[in-house]
């Protein structure tokens, strides 16, 4: 499937054309893709996961804390497929949190924390929900980890990939939006954990960037 490319050179939308809260207009530069334009993506990436998925079952996979949102989002809309259409797949949901080994030179894996259990994979069908592939080296690394638990067959959504030439290569196999390689903000992407609370994903300003340092 191909995704839509948002060129370098895009701006974004002006802050007065939408709505941004109020503790954030001084740390955002612009408006890259509206919540609206996100709610529309999915709904059409979530039809094209149940064509490829067939019976299933699925398990979910989300990769926290950014991808809650994009999670909930396309959970929500292959439920609302599989409520209407002639064939319906069972579905599960896991929870993971990554966390890359202090050691990090380590055989390119990473630690899943928090999943129910792993072992539980084997012989299922799996959409991982990424908020955003960037290089894609964590992706990578995460993949390796999985398939030692022999699932049916592991895919990834991500709302988000990075065009940056730090880049592994790795693309996921249903992707939301390319985007320029700027840090963005809102979702449920962060930085240092603010603009989780922030519906449309924009560019961060060089303030914000200050002002919400560590
Ligand atoms: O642009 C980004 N915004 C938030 N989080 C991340 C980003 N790139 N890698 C992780």
């Amino acid at each position: 499937y191909d995704c839509i490319k948002i060129p370098d050179n895009y701006e974004g939308y002006s802050l007065d054309m939408f709505c941004i809260p109020k503790h954030y207009e001084n740390d955002v530069e612009s408006i890259l893709i509206p919540k609206g334009l996100i709610t529309d993506r999915i709904e059409r990436l979530a039809r094209n996961i149940c064509c490829d998925v067939g019976k299933g079952p699925l398990v979910g996979l989300c990769v926290l804390k950014g991808g809650y949102q994009f999670f909930g989002d396309l959970m929500d809309r292959i439920r609302t497929i599989n409520a209407s259409g002639e064939n319906s797949v069972q579905m599960s949901v896991d929870f993971i949190r990554l966390k890359s080994y202090e050691d990090d030179h380590s055989s390119g894996e990473v630690k899943i924390i928090g999943s129910d259990d792993l072992s539980s994979l084997t012989g299922k069908y799996f959409i991982f929900k990424q908020d955003i592939v960037d290089t894609g080296a964590t992706m990578k690394k995460l993949l390796n980890t999985l398939t030692k638990f022999k699932p049916a067959s592991i895919k990834v959504a991500s709302l988000l990939v990075k065009r940056t030439p730090r880049s592994t290569g790795y693309r996921p196999d249903y992707i939301g939006f390319e985007i320029p390689d700027k840090f963005v903000v809102g979702y449920a992407l962060d930085y240092n954990e603010y603009f989780r609370d922030l519906n449309h994903i924009c560019i961060i300003s060089e303030t914000g960037k200050k002002n919400l340092l560590f």
